[in-house]
């Protein structure tokens, strides 16, 4: 415990110094709050407490002085409260590596882990069986969040009204406004499935097949999203909100999403393999198209939108996938078929 904390001071750590995370520390100490930011590469912490830049994940943004980077895993362990913001592959690994962990997690990242299928709530509560799991999720490009510009989000509380009334006055800021929920499936699966739907908005964009059929495609996406999430416990109300719609409308609409650029590169004629290769960057959506196209289909949750993406990382097309797409069977506009 610092002399700060000893003072009644909550000190908030993010794991993960990707642009997501250094916007949220970004965030949360625009008011001088302290910060704490736990960043992987060897040297990048160093590199962002003496020139308050993070110049490979976050270009773009001049660093608060009330945050503090660090290469020390284990010294996150005695913040208030983590935000977990690492890629949804690399979370489960990052979180063994804990030594222990304060009572709230909130979890940022939006994915599912390939090998398992497990939701990032389901990783963290493993790894972390003492701590309450919360889920922060909406339409947030880091960049803007960075730049101080306003932005809404879900906050979805596992542990209900108790968590929220620790966590609201942790995240929120003038311009970072968090809405509670108690939906952490619900939060979860907006930002998994939005991600996987973008790379197929991004396909329409790279095809030039015009914004009648990106806007079917959100659409008929969103369908999607309620079915499987609803089908896995969570609730149609949060899947209307930020972490949802809200997510799904930002992401399939612009070149900042990387997922959506990566539909873009696919429908303009770039192989997956190529568009994938040499990426710092995370595009979430292409780790997570293969397995919630498994999982929907265990589950018999039909997800046409969803196993199209993952037919085209595989290799097809992307006028053959769109063709298939388009040909298939005339039916009733709803979300049970
Ligand atoms: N960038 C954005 O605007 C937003 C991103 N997110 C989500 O936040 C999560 C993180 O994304 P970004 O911060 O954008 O990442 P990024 O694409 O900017 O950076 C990649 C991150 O992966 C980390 N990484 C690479 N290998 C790793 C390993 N072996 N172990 C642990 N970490 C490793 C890097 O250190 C870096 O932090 C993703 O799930 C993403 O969907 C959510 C909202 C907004
Ligand atoms: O989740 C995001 C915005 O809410 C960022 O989307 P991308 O990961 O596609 O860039």
């Amino acid at each position: 415990m610092t002399l700060r904390q000893a003072q009644g001071e909550r000190i908030i750590g993010v794991v993960g110094a990707g642009a997501w995370g250094t916007a949220l520390a970004q965030a949360l100490a625009s008011d001088g709050r302290p910060v704490r930011l736990w960043a992987l590469e060897d040297g990048l912490a160093e590199a962002i407490n003496t020139t308050r830049r993070n110049e490979p994940y976050l270009p773009s943004a001049t660093l608060a002085p009330s945050i503090e980077a660090t290469g020390d895993l284990a010294s996150m362990a005695d913040c208030d409260a983590l935000l977990i913001v690492t890629p949804a592959q690399h979370t489960a690994a990052t979180l063994a590596k804990m030594p222990h962990f304060p009572r709230d997690l909130v979890l940022c990242s939006k994915g599912i882990e390939a090998g398992t299928g497990r939701m990032m709530h389901d990783v963290a509560h493993e790894a972390a069986p003492g701590s309450v799991i919360a889920v922060l999720s909406g339409p947030t490009f880091a960049h803007e969040v960075a730049a101080g510009l306003p932005c809404a989000v879900t906050l979805a509380c596992g542990g209900g009204e108790a968590q929220w009334e620790r966590l609201a006055p942790a995240v929120a800021r003038p311009a970072l406004r968090p809405y509670y929920s108690d939906d952490v499936v619900g939060a979860e699966v907006g930002g998994a499935v939005k991600n996987v739907l973008a790379i197929a908005c991004g396909v329409v964009e790279g095809l030039s097949l015009g914004q009648n059929a990106r806007n079917a495609l959100i659409t008929r996406g969103f369908a999607e999203m309620l079915r499987f999430g609803v089908a896995r416990g969570g609730k149609a109300e949060t899947l209307n909100g930020l972490c949802g719609l809200g997510d799904l409308v930002l992401t399939c609409s612009s070149t900042s999403s990387r997922n959506f650029s990566l539909g873009k590169a696919l429908g303009e004629g770039m192989s997956a393999a190529e568009a994938l290769a040499d990426k710092r960057t995370v595009a979430e959506g292409a780790h997570t198209a293969p397995v919630l196209a498994r999982i929907a289909a265990n589950m018999d949750v039909q997800m046409p939108i969803v196993e199209a993406v993952n037919e085209l990382l595989a290799g097809a097309s992307a006028k053959d996938v769109v063709a298939a797409l388009l040909a298939r069977p005339l039916k009733r506009e709803g979300l049970s078929v």
